[in-house]
């Protein structure tokens, strides 16, 4: 896969304090790329840095083969962004707006604009007035305006907050649209954990300013072990031989019994010892982990060592 934007060692100190510390990886052509941090993390920055919105300390971002510090025009040429609310003339029709945009971008033409409406499905609403539009409209009114000049890169920061479920569904279908049919390099930030992992193909992980992994969706979720769901009695006791037996796994009370993370091969030695302890066993379930358990897991165990 072709590299679109690269992120090399990049840094950024404000008033002393390192808020991103060399961070680096890099965003392939067609693929949705979730950024995930918990609150304060550095995603924003990291994206007004991307986008140029922002200086970058050390470090540099290469964006289509130019570097966003010495060849500024050239670099973010290939990026449409919606970093915040994107910024609409309400009393004017989504058309006009397009229109106005296009004027001050220059070089776009009518078809360009009936092309971008059509993609992002508005076609049947266009020449109404903007504060008729829903916000998903709204939204997706401002990702026209953004794709109007054909960028590569299509930043989006927290591109569903606000939106109900449908209103949330109708960008994730659109981002993921472009990725594969436009083969464009989406980057996205959200807080909804579930969304990203419906949204995007690998996602990074950034923490306290740093990025502490980054991987395929698919993989990340999986991870080594899974949930086993197990159905017991007397609870309590299984839950404290597990922690005895298994003190890395992690083990919890759950509704019916417990529940705990361990790779399928240790599943049978489990059993066996929760056997021999006089454990009464009903059921074992696997179930599938959530991106949300995962980006827990990762964090928590992050925040931990930063502890130690
Ligand atoms: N201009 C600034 N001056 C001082 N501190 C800043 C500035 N911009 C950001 N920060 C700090 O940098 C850290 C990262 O902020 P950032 O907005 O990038 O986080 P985030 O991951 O986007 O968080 P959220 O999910 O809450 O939006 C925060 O601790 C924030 O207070």
């Amino acid at each position: 896969m072709e590299s679109i934007v690269e992120l090399k060692n990049v840094t950024k100190v404000i008033k002393g304090r390192t808020i991103i510390d060399d961070i680096s990886f890099q965003v392939y052509k067609g693929e949705v790329f979730g950024f995930l941090g918990p609150n304060g993390a550095g995603k924003t920055t990291t994206i007004r840095m991307i986008v140029g919105l922002m200086g970058i300390t050390s470090g540099d971002i290469i964006i289509g083969g130019s570097s966003i510090k010495t060849q500024f025009e050239d670099a973010v040429r290939h990026v449409g962004a919606i970093v915040e609310n994107p910024e609409m003339y309400k009393f004017l029709t989504g058309y006009q707006n397009l229109i106005h945009y296009a004027r001050m971008a220059k070089g776009i033409t009518k078809e360009k604009i009936a092309e971008v409406v059509e993609l992002v499905g508005l076609s049947d609403r266009i020449h109404d007035k903007v504060k008729t539009y829903s916000l998903g409209m709204r939204q997706r009114l401002g990702l026209a305006q953004c794709l109007l000049h054909d960028p590569e890169v299509l930043i989006l920061d927290e591109p569903t907050n606000g939106l109900d479920p449908a209103g949330i569904r109708e960008i994730r279908d659109y981002v993921r649209l472009l990725a594969r049919e436009k083969n464009m390099a989406v980057i996205v930030s959200s807080h909804l954990l579930s969304e990203m992992e419906m949204m995007c193909d690998r996602i990074g992980i950034i923490q306290n300013g740093q990025l502490i992994d980054v991987q395929q969706v698919k993989e990340f979720i999986q991870g080594n072990e899974t949930v086993h769901e197990l159905e017991v009695i007397p609870s309590e006791t299984a839950l404290s031989i597990v922690h005895a037996y298994f003190p890395d796994a992690e083990a919890n009370l759950s509704r019916n019994g417990i529940s705990v993370s361990l790779s399928k091969k240790e599943i049978p030695h489990l059993v066996k010892i929760l056997v021999q302890e006089e454990i009464k066993i009903f059921a074992i379930k696997e179930t599938a982990k959530t991106l949300e358990d995962r980006f827990l897991e990762v964090t928590k165990k992050e925040a931990e060592e930063a502890h130690a």
